[in-house]
């Protein structure tokens, strides 16, 4: 099993709008949509539709947290989460013609001993693969997540911001920073593919045994002990970028999990991302045919 841990969930608010946002008018629009989010969460959901065993958890609280686990319950996406006092965030996506705009609240403080709840769910499944994946909440630090990692004999997988990606300590069978948060991590040049190659293997001789990084329109990289392979994007009608980072990771996961090489990984977590970008928010589209954009795509040894 691959349980997902998301430390710091949302309510993800997405908000169509046919024209530019004016300042000083309103805007109407009868395209909203709520999905349960939050990085993890949305690996779980793309698990899911890729048949792989997962189960969800982290925490929640107050009646946005209900609206989350009800609303997993219901697309059948497994899930066991620590409640807690405060409650869960709203996260709002809001897109225009040619523009997204993001707006991530903080979330709710959680008391650093909290961390041990998580840890006791992580042991009742015994899973193969812990993701710790998302912003953290007011309250804990690195020292959270390093926790998880070190707790029992699962293989840590994490994805988190670059700063804090590299206060990390304890041994991660797999980091999937994007371009941004791998400069930030390194502080290497990230702009042609090559130097994301680069930055990715100095990233992982700092405790990473694999490093996924996703690269937007110029694909994704993964970088292992033995080598490096590249897997362009493939052609997508974009409605917005938000969850295509999940996607690979879920594609990359699931097919690792399976125990394929790193080329088909990617090679699936490319075709997955693709899939994403092409539905507005964090909503799962159909996956069927997404074998089909796998044998579609390109594969370099770099
Ligand atoms: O604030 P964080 O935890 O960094 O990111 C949270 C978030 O933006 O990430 C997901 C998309 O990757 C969304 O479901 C969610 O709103």
């Amino acid at each position: 099993m691959i349980l997902t841990v998301t430390l710091n969930p949302a309510v993800d608010h997405t908000l169509e709008l046919g024209e530019a946002l004016e300042p000083a008018a309103v805007a109407r629009t009868d395209a909203a949509t709520f999905d349960p989010g939050g990085k993890g969460i949305n690996v779980s959901k793309y698990l899911v539709e890729l048949e792989a065993e997962t189960l969800a958890s982290g925490y929640v609280g107050g009646f946005l947290g209900r609206f989350l686990t009800t609303a997993l319950d219901e697309r059948g996406i497994p899930n066991d989460f620590v409640e807690i006092d405060d409650g869960t965030r709203l996260n709002t996506t809001i897109l225009t013609p040619g523009a997204e705009y993001k707006i991530n609240q903080d979330g709710p403080t959680v008391e650093a001993g909290a961390i041990e709840a998580v840890v006791e769910t992580i042991r009742r499944y015994e899973p193969e693969t812990v993701l710790v994946a998302g912003s953290l909440p007011p309250g804990l630090d690195a020292g959270a997540i390093d926790a998880v990692a070190r707790a029992g004999p699962w293989k840590t997988v994490v994805d988190v911001d670059g700063p804090l990606l590299s206060s990390l300590e304890a041994a991660y069978a797999l980091c999937k920073p994007n371009r941004e948060e791998l400069a930030a991590a390194t502080g290497e040049p990230t702009t042609t593919v090559e130097e994301c190659v680069a930055a990715a293997r100095s990233l992982r001789n700092r405790g990473f045994d694999r490093v996924v990084a996703s690269l937007g329109s110029d694909g994704a990289v993964m970088v292992s002990p033995d080598r490096a392979v590249h897997v362009p994007a493939l052609d997508a009608d974009v409605a917005d970028t938000v969850g295509a980072g999940d996607a690979l990771l879920a594609g990359v996961l699931s097919e690792r999990h399976r125990g394929r090489s790193d080329e088909a990984a990617l090679r699936t977590g490319v075709a997955v991302a693709s899939r994403v970008v092409s539905v507005p928010g964090t909503g799962v589209p159909p996956f069927e045919g997404v074998r089909s954009d796998v044998d579609r795509s390109g594969v370099d040894v770099v």
